[in-house]
């Protein structure tokens, strides 16, 4: 497999009320399969939204709700999920976690966001996970980060020098901080030679506004999609064959002097 459609589902997302983010995300999903799509990607807590006051009566159970309703629309439209992150509750703890189902609709992997964000007191509500997100689409291997994630170059490399090939950002990423969003994507493509891919959410959490922009960026770092700061679902395909010759072009893998870095 060398090229994957992917669609990003840019979605609003009403705070606090998982019911109404669940129905809107089964209708989107099924919108998105139906226009023809490999990999469906969602931004990230679009269950809740940051309803961090009363974050453990909305969260998913053990993300049950979250792996019944996906795993049954991956099966019915045969297509993969990265359904962003949802706030899940276990054992008594919530977490920002990330459920990647494939065409059969089995859960072919898991991961709880590393790094939480002290700016919108993620700290104070929820757990940080212990392990990276590394998953397999169709053959090829992806990392998973959540948003704030993207600001650690060494997470994005410890998952590309584990053999990612493309990294894939959900987000609920607000203003006034467009211009890291942009830049450290672009970053983060350009010094791993991979794919960038991110989903974030628009519309109000609170006072809080985010921006959308989610984008799609090639190993070279060029910018092949830039949504605007409204709800949509925005499709584009990759060619994951430029990875390689990106690679050979500038061997930033052969040049790197990992004795040093430490
Ligand atoms: N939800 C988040 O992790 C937000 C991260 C963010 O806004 C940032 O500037 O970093």
């Amino acid at each position: 497999m060398t090229q994957l459609r992917i669609a990003l589902l840019q979605m609003d997302i009403a705070l606090g009320q998982p019911e109404v983010n669940q129905a809107k995300a089964r209708e989107w999903v099924e919108k998105a399969a139906a226009a023809g799509t490999d990999l469906i990607v969602l931004p990230e807590m679009w269950n809740t939204g940051y309803s961090l006051q009363n974050i453990k009566e909305v969260a998913d159970r053990n993300g049950e709700q979250t792996r019944a309703m996906m795993s049954e629309l991956a099966r019915t439209y045969n297509v993969n999920i990265h359904a962003g992150s949802v706030s899940d509750l276990r054992d008594g703890q919530v977490y920002n976690t990330t459920y990647l189902f494939d065409r059969k609709g089995q859960v072919t992997g898991t991961y709880s966001k590393v790094h939480l964000f002290r700016l919108m007191d993620e700290e104070k509500y929820l757990q940080g996970g212990d392990r990276l997100g590394e998953f397999t689409v169709d053959g090829v291997q992806i990392g998973s980060m959540i948003c704030y994630d993207l600001r650690f170059p060494e997470l994005s490399r410890t998952m590309v020098l584990n053999g990612a090939q493309a990294l894939f950002v959900p987000a609920e990423w607000p203003h006034p901080r467009l211009n890291h969003w942009r830049h450290l994507q672009i970053a983060r493509a350009i010094e791993n030679q991979t794919f960038v891919i991110s989903c974030n959410r628009v519309g109000f959490g609170g006072e809080t506004e985010f921006f959308g922009h989610s984008m799609v960026i090639d190993p070279w770092g060029e910018i092949l999609l830039e949504a605007d700061e409204t709800e949509g679902i925005h499709h584009v395909t990759i060619d994951l064959s430029v990875v390689p010759e990106i690679r050979s072009r500038i061997p930033i893998f052969e040049d790197r002097r990992p004795e040093l870095y430490k």
